[in-house]
């Protein structure tokens, strides 16, 4: 299992995680960069420029979104709809990971703009069966 620690750099070392998630205000990927290592880094991006400039900066892989309305963060920009997935799997060679509002009933949505990776929260964490709902988005996403 991967296990990456979000905005924390001193947590992430302390704890030997995978690697490091950052979002657009905090440290930037260079700095973050010489104390991690070859640590993973990744970045939350909301526009095609952020996301050229984490891939030329070397981030492993962006997060993409918010991609629908999301209730689970607040401080979060507008949705930025499956058009910028669309963007992003034509023209950045990292990997990336769809992010905002994707619930079992829009996956297809997502996917069909060329996503491969999602992260999905309150869909499941709100979920009755939790397991069945990660059994249906893995099998949305083989
Ligand atoms: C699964 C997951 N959790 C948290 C984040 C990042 O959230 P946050 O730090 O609130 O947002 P940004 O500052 O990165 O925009 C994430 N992307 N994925
Ligand atoms: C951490 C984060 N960053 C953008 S949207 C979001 C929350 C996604 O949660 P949900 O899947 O419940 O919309």
């Amino acid at each position: 299992m991967t296990f990456i620690v979000n905005d924390y750099i001193d947590i992430a070392l302390k704890s030997e995680a995978d690697g490091i998630h950052l979002g657009q205000g905090d440290l930037s990927i260079v700095e973050a960069r010489k104390i991690v290592g070859d640590k993973i880094i990744g970045i939350s991006t909301h526009a095609i420029a952020e996301a050229r400039l984490a891939e030329r900066q070397g981030a492993d892989y962006i997060g993409v979104g918010p991609i629908f309305r999301t209730a689970t963060k607040e401080d979060v920009v507008d949705p930025v709809s499956v058009s910028y997935v669309r963007e992003v799997a034509q023209s950045i060679q990292i990997p990336f990971v769809a992010i905002g509002g994707i619930k079992l009933h829009n996956v297809d949505e997502v996917i069909a703009a060329g996503a491969t990776r999602i992260c999905a929260i309150s869909e499941i964490v709100g979920s009755k069966d939790v397991r069945g709902t990660c059994e249906a988005f893995i099998s949305k996403l083989k």
